[in-house]
């Protein structure tokens, strides 16, 4: 049997690092697609250089032509431009919109079948836009943020504990905003809940604050110390599990920005809600009810979400 193709639309810092997972974990033929003249080129061909010592089998192509990731079983997009100290992700939104309309276009037209995964920010107007531009099915689009930011907070509470962060499981609901709702309910230590743990004297719920609001802070945190622009090694890693769940019909239960008509009260719109990943793309979304706290910052990430896609239809009027 052939072996699944991967099309990566971007080959930046996200892009190459993608390609080179893809290719280490033997999930498929990748396809990196850049506008930027020699890079996607010599990035294939420097990971496929590392396949002889690491003894991988993947075929690697870098292209500037849309005709070359016709087929593909999987386009994942970074193209676009990460933020810069002192920026919000909101900021990207005008230039990233004009990128999504054309990689939208490129997926519609030679791509129809895959299961795309978008990257690129202002993540869940980005991720809404691909898929007006594209027309592909709402099952077989989704936005990649979720599983970050819950990797995030796992990895916050894995040190917090000292324990393994395999023990730690975490859901981060909302859109990948400076309003995402990491759920303290919802996460636990080997399915004890966090408030138990805090009450059993594990941690203080001002330490427990203190964690929520780095996670919501991990990206910019990221961009402070690198300075030229955003993390890549988690989000790439991020977006590799999602693509491995659909490629292997994984039916992993991950947190991604989904289409939701009138999932957890949302109608009409992409925002972070629990997804199940399988062969048929987001085969489902497990509809978690929230507490009234929990419901206030949800519904408040919900409108920051909302304003930015009223956003992109003032820009673009062809989305309105
Ligand atoms: N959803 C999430 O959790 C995360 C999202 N991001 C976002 O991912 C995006 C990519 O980040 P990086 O890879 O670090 O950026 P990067 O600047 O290293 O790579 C972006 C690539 O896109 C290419 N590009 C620009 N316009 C294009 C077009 N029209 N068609 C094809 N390629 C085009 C550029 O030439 C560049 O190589 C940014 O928007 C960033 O904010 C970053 C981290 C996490
Ligand atoms: O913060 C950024 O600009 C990139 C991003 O979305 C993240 O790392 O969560």
């Amino acid at each position: 049997m052939a072996r699944p193709k991967i099309a990566l639309i971007g080959a930046g810092q996200i892009g190459g690092t993608l390609a080179h997972l893809a290719a280490m974990k033997e999930l498929g033929d990748v396809v990196l697609f850049d506008i930027a003249e020699g890079t996607p080129e010599g990035k294939a061909l420097d990971i496929a250089e590392s396949g002889p010592s690491e003894g991988f089998d993947a075929s690697l192509k870098g292209t500037q032509d849309y005709a070359d990731i016709a087929g593909a079983d999987v386009c994942i997009v970074t193209a676009g431009v990460p933020r810069k100290p002192g920026m919000s992700r909101d900021d990207l939104l005008g230039i990233n919109l004009k990128v999504m309309k054309s990689v939208g276009e490129g997926i519609r037209d030679h791509a129809p079948n895959a299961f795309v995964i978008c990257i690129t920010n202002p993540l869940d107007a980005m991720v809404w836009a691909l898929q007006q531009f594209s027309g592909l099915p709402a099952n077989k689009v989704c936005g990649m943020a979720g599983v970050l930011d819950s990797a995030r907070f796992r990895h916050f509470l894995a040190e917090e504990f000292n324990v393994s962060m395999k023990d730690v499981t975490a859901f981060v609901l909302g859109g990948h905003g400076d309003t995402m709702v990491p759920s303290v309910r919802y996460s636990t230590v080997a399915g004890i809940p966090l408030p138990d743990l805090i009450e059993m004297g594990w941690t203080t719920q001002e330490k427990m604050d203190a964690i929520v609001q780095r996670t919501r802070d991990g990206g910019a945190e990221i961009v402070g110390l690198l300075k030229t622009g955003s993390a890549f090694y988690a989000p790439a890693t991020s977006a590799i599990e999602m693509a491995e769940a659909y490629l292997k019909d994984q039916k992993r239960v991950l947190p991604c920005a989904a289409y939701c008509d009138g999932d957890l009260g949302v109608k009409d719109m992409y925002v972070g809600v629990p997804t199940v990943i399988g062969a048929g793309g987001i085969e489902r979304i497990v509809n978690i009810t929230l507490n009234k706290a929990e419901q206030e910052m949800f519904d408040t990430s919900v409108k920051a979400v909302q304003g930015l896609v009223e956003a992109c239809k003032g820009i673009d009027p062809s989305l309105a």
